[in-house]
């Protein structure tokens, strides 16, 4: 088949990761016959650097005309200024909003080889498989008004956490869909003790539970949640929350996979078309080292196969050459290891026809 990918590198690691997941992709479309055509645009800081905005139109559009696109990721020191009237990670959150992508899927699995990598005890991470469906397009990220006044002298600032019932079961129901092919709970994730958003939250839900009798709905407030994702993760299968939450609990959660750098994430709206990111950002600590580990943005290619373009044969075939890189030994520095980011790229691509 022949597809229409955007490469949206950014900052960072995030053009070191992008390129060796290109080199990857193309590597699965060989194998496999197919054509896929990249075009290259700027996000976050270096659009900043290069035209004033975070997110150009003609990025916006070049978007809406993919099958897909592939992210790499956004911000750094340079663009950090508490002051400043642009910033990298505007652009990110108006791409999620202008293609109306308010679900971001982001998997926790572990690679039993990896064990040793997390701080945790092998035991607590035996049988961990999570599915977070974080909502994307709402919340306290896009909630009005947001201000940032001066008042009698004192400065004062104002977010705004605000969810319409259209929006919380929306995302719902796609966790719930998502539930049915895994172990069929849903885990919705609030803090109703406190907030008004969260009582709508868990309302909506439960309405959204009795429309599938087949899966069980537990509720659970966010801060326990947190505890729990390291003391009992094996006990979760599918989670759905809020869009801060759920930013929160994945950074959280990638400990038990022993890497931020090897989790992936699918944004999805309602057609085929999303956006495929790793869930970490620029590093950085590690940018321009060529030491960054591809596996979260390699994964996030799999994803894409699999949602935006329908080769599900080529998705499984990708992630098995992750697993058997991994279970060969190709570490990067991250993990302990001392492949360089294009060491682990050609590590996998090594598996791909094996
Ligand atoms: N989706 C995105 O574009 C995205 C996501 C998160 C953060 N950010 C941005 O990135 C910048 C840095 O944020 P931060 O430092 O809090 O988080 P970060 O995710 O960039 O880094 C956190 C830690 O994880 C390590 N790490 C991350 N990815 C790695 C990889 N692939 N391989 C090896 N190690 C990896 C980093 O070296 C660092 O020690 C900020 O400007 C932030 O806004 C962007
Ligand atoms: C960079 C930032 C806007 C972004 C978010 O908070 O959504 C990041 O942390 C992520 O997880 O994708
Ligand atoms: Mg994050």
């Amino acid at each position: 088949m022949k597809a229409n990918i955007v490469l949206l590198p950014g900052d960072g690691i995030g053009v070191e990761v992008v390129a060796e997941t290109r080199a990857t992709l193309d590597a699965v479309a060989a194998q496999f016959g197919h054509s896929f055509s990249y075009s290259e645009h700027l996000i976050g800081g270096c659009a900043i650097d290069a035209t004033g905005t975070a997110l150009t139109q003609e990025t916006l559009d070049a978007c809406r005309a993919a099958d897909a696109v592939l992210l790499g990721a956004v911000g750094g020191p340079k663009w950090d200024n508490p002051s400043a009237s642009v910033r990298p990670e505007q652009g990110l959150l108006a791409l999620r909003q202008g293609l109306g992508l308010y679900a971001n899927l982001r998997p926790i699995r572990l690679f039993p080889e990896l064990i040793q990598a997390s701080p945790l005890k092998a035991e607590r991470l035996a049988d961990v498989d999570i599915l977070v469906v974080r909502e994307l397009t709402g919340g306290l990220y896009f909630g009005k008004p947001r201000i940032r006044e001066e008042v009698n002298g004192r400065r004062r600032a104002v977010d705004t956490l605000e969810y319409t019932d259209e929006e919380i079961q929306r995302v719902v129901e796609l966790a719930f869909r998502l539930a049915s092919s895994r172990r069929r709970l849903v885990t919705s994730v609030d803090k109703a003790n406190v907030l008004e958003s969260s009582r709508l939250w868990r309302t909506v839900a439960t309405e959204v539970a009795a429309r599938h009798p087949e899966i069980r709905i537990e509720h659970q407030l966010v801060d326990s949640c947190a505890m729990r994702l390291i003391t009992s993760a094996a006990a979760f299968d599918v989670i759905v929350t809020e869009n801060m939450f759920g930013d929160i609990l994945t950074d959280e959660a990638a400990v038990l996979a022993g890497s931020l750098g090897l989790c992936p994430s699918a944004s999805l709206g309602d057609g085929t078309r999303g956006v495929y990111e790793p869930i970490h950002g620029s590093a950085p600590d590690i940018a321009g080292k060529g030491i960054a580990n591809p596996i979260g943005t390699i994964l996030s290619a799999a994803m894409l196969l699999r949602h935006s373009l329908r080769l599900d044969k080529e998705a499984a075939v990708l992630e098995r050459a992750v697993a058997q890189a991994i279970a060969g030994g190709a570490r990067t520095a991250d993990l302990g290891g001392k492949l360089s980011t294009q060491g682990m790229g050609a590590a996998v691509r090594a598996k791909l026809a094996g």
